[in-house]
């Protein structure tokens, strides 16, 4: 048996989402194939096919068959590069030239029917025709494919019933103003789509590589791995690297959208296409230009535009039989008033066929696409990514947010306050938290090796690996015995706590601090106290949660007494003590309520994460940010987790307006044509005009600012 591959090719030419679903239709009859997704926002095909049943090149000959061009990427020119040279303007288009062919040809025959009227008819004809023999291809093509009621049949049907009936000025018209239409069509998502990618066009193409004491300028996409380049005050950033040299701000809008720059001392990390603000630095590069995080949050949000929303599904599910439902009822409107009262069949006819053209789900199916594409889009330039239209939805309807403590309310960068000597010296007990923190990568884990460097005290070795007990502590074999270091719950539970030493922790914790106790075998050898403290703006992006209407809640495994003291600080409601398993009960608990949102930094909390509606992951651009979770916050900040919600809160109701403006016009149209107040020509309106109107409305999202205070 073969094994079924996984293709990805690029499609041009869909304009409208019946595009996508006439070739998925297509793409399923074929045989071998198992699984297909077409997006038109991403302009793509996702393909799970056979190659032994059906090859590549015939996917792509059905494909082109259809109307469209499939493209290869992987067989195309050198280099790979996924991004395609853009499409040249509207008028070098197949589609543009066939809006001002037949556009030319209307205002010919215009010309003779003013001329001379009665020739006038022959020239309409011509130039209906000339419009309607691709739409007529594609429908013919469409229906051999499975797709028998698609756009193109309504609007062929219409048109050659309109010259049938002696009005083949009007068929003229409507199939100008169709062509029309579809040139627009592509605008949104060519739009959004452009959004995102202007975001590559920050890497620089350039930058001054230093090797062996001299400056040479070398294409930004030569740079190697380990390099090392000179980034002058004013400049961009070439590659992601870290600084070896210098101290600068650094401007990281075009990363994480927070436009305040960020001082960069040697060793920290910077993102290809940030700006240097001020002094001079040296970078030793970190990445190649393909794996720049700048590419890889482009590529991540074209992936999450090519991903369908629910609704949109939902629309076009819809619209496979609403199509063939209207094209009956346009039939009802040609016969039953002319057989059941008496009606003219030439008035009924016209008004059938109006109806057709009025049907055009075009409107309809493109509404939700081109919002959530802007709306992906929009957030993506602000530092907030969010992976497919599946997560933007539930963000818009989530109604608990739930925060992991530490690196998400709090900085996540605790630092050892006390450090208690219950048997032996204080050093000692540092000295032997720290050897078994070594194999750890907890944060408690990092203060206490930090504090133990801080005091120049030597840590022991510890024998094998160390055995974690994830939420509870740590364990590793010293010289000296088998030493853990956890949480005092957990230290009590093992009876190594004496009362004494209990009461000790109590005082502690009452502070605010999260203390760990260190023990060898069955006897407490000290208490390390801890204090992480929060975020800037923690308390602001809380209560601008809360202010949305919003359930926000602090989910943590630290002990209660720090929790309650932290909350106390921010006003957040919160569980404490919770296990890892605890962690996911509280959610699923919660998401009774309504969908919840998880918030934590994406390093020992994934499950958390997976187990809320929608995980989002806080951590300025990490790897782990980025891969984990459904949403990421690329600005470490608490309030991004609001512009989250108002964004997707906006991306919804646009969908909404879309979704009304498209059925509303439809609505008003089809009464206007059965009282008989609608000519053909502007029966095409209903559709082509409500697409433009969703089109500009998605487009807006564009320009949404979700940190503007609420309205
Ligand atoms: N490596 C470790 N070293 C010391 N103590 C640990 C370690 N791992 C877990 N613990 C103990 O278990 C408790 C809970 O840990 P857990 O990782 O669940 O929570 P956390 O990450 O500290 O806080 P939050 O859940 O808010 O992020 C800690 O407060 C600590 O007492
Ligand atoms: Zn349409």
């Amino acid at each position: 048996m073969a094994a079924a591959s996984a293709l990805k090719l690029r499609i041009e030419g869909m304009d409208c989402g019946s595009c996508a679903a006439k070739i998925e239709t297509a793409m399923r009859r074929l045989p071998g194939v198992a699984e297909v997704e077409v997006s038109v926002a991403a302009s793509s095909m996702s393909i799970t096919v056979d190659e032994d049943r059906t090859s590549r090149e015939a996917i792509r000959a059905k494909v082109d068959s259809l109307g469209f061009k499939a493209i290869d990427p992987t067989a195309a020119g050198p280099a790979g590069h996924d991004h395609p040279a853009t499409e040249g303007p509207w008028w070098s288009t197949a589609k543009g030239r066939l809006v001002l062919a037949s556009g030319a040809l209307l205002a010919g025959a215009w010309g003779v029917s003013w001329l001379e009227p009665q020739w006038a008819a022959w020239p309409y004809v011509v130039a209906a025709f000339v419009a309607l023999v691709p739409v007529a291809r594609r429908a013919v093509a469409g229906a051999l494919n499975g797709t028998p009621f698609s756009i193109e049949t309504l609007m062929a049907v219409a048109a050659i019933g309109a010259i049938a009936i002696g009005e083949a000025p009007e068929a003229a018209v409507v199939v100008f103003l169709f062509a029309v239409g579809e040139l627009l069509e592509g605008v949104a998502a060519r739009r959004a789509r452009a959004g995102v990618k202007a975001l590559v066009d920050l890497i620089p193409r350039s930058a001054r590589r230093i090797r062996g004491g001299a400056i040479e300028t070398v294409p930004a996409t030569d740079l190697e791995v380990g390099d090392l380049v000179l980034v002058r005050p004013g400049d961009r950033i070439p590659s992601d690297g870290t600084v070896a040299e210098g101290t600068s701000e650094v401007n990281e809008a075009p990363i994480t959208g927070e436009s305040r720059p960020v001082l960069k001392e040697v060793g920290a990390s910077v993102y290809a296409g940030s700006v240097n603000a001020n002094g001079e630095l040296h970078v030793t590069i970190t990445k190649a230009a393909a794996d720049n995080t700048i590419a890889r949050i482009v590529h991540m949000v074209e992936e999450a535009q090519a991903s369908k929303a629910p609704t949109a599904r939902f629309i076009e599910r819809f619209s496979r039989w609403y199509t063939p439902a209207a094209m009956a009822f346009a039939l009802a409107v040609i016969m039953v008033p002319p057989l059941v009262a008496d009606g003219d069949w030439q008035t009924w006819i016209y008004r059938g066929l109006a109806v057709l053209l009025i049907a055009c789900p075009c409107a309809l199916v493109i509404s939700t696409p081109a919002a959530v594409a802007s709306g992906l889009a929009s957030g993506a330039r602000r530092g907030l990514l969010i992976k497919g239209g599946a997560a933007l939805e539930t963000l818009g309807r989530v109604k608990t947010v739930a925060f992991d403590k530490t690196g998400t309310l709090t900085e996540g960068r605790p630092k050892v306050v006390e450090v208690v000597a219950l048997d032996g010296t204080v050093e000692a007990v540092l000295a032997k938290a720290a050897a078994v923190e070594r194999s750890s990568s907890h944060p408690l884990g990092l203060a206490i090796i930090e504090e133990a460097e801080a005091r120049a005290i030597e840590i022991p070795r510890a024998f094998g690996g160390g055995i974690a007990l994830p939420g509870k502590a740590v364990t590793a074999r010293l010289s000296s015995g088998f030493v853990s270091v956890g949480s005092p719950r957990h230290a009590s539970e093992q009876d190594v706590l004496t009362a004494e030493a209990a009461g000790r922790v109590a005082t502690i914790e009452t502070e605010g601090a999260t203390v760990v106790v260190v023990s060898e075998g069955k006897r407490a050898l000290g208490l390390i106290a801890l204090k992480d403290r929060p975020r800037e703006d923690a308390r602001a992006g809380l209560e601008r949660l809360r202010a949305l209407g919003l359930r926000t809640v602090m989910l943590t495994g630290d002990n209660a007494r720090a929790a309650a003291a932290i909350t106390a600080e921010l006003g957040v409601e919160h569980r404490a003590e919770l296990l890892p398993a605890a962690k996911l009960e509280a959610i699923s608990d919660y998401r009774k309520d309504g969908p919840v949102a998880m918030i934590g930094d994406g390093v020992n909390d994934a499950p958390a994460l997976a187990a809320a509606s929608v995980g989002v992951a806080m951590g300025g651009g990490t790897d782990v940010a980025l891969e984990t979770a459904d949403a990421a916050l690329l600005k470490d900040r608490v309030g991004g987790v609001a512009e989250l919600v108002v964004l997707s809160r906006a991306t919804l109701s646009n969908i909404w307006v879309n979704v009304t403006l498209a059925l509303g016009l439809k609505g008003a149209f089809l009464v206007a044509t059965l009282i008989g107040a609608t000519p053909l020509w502007m029966a095409i309106l209903a559709d082509t005009g409500a697409t433009v109107l969703v089109t500009a409305n998605a487009l807006r999202l564009l320009r949404f600012d979700p940190s503007a205070p609420a309205r």
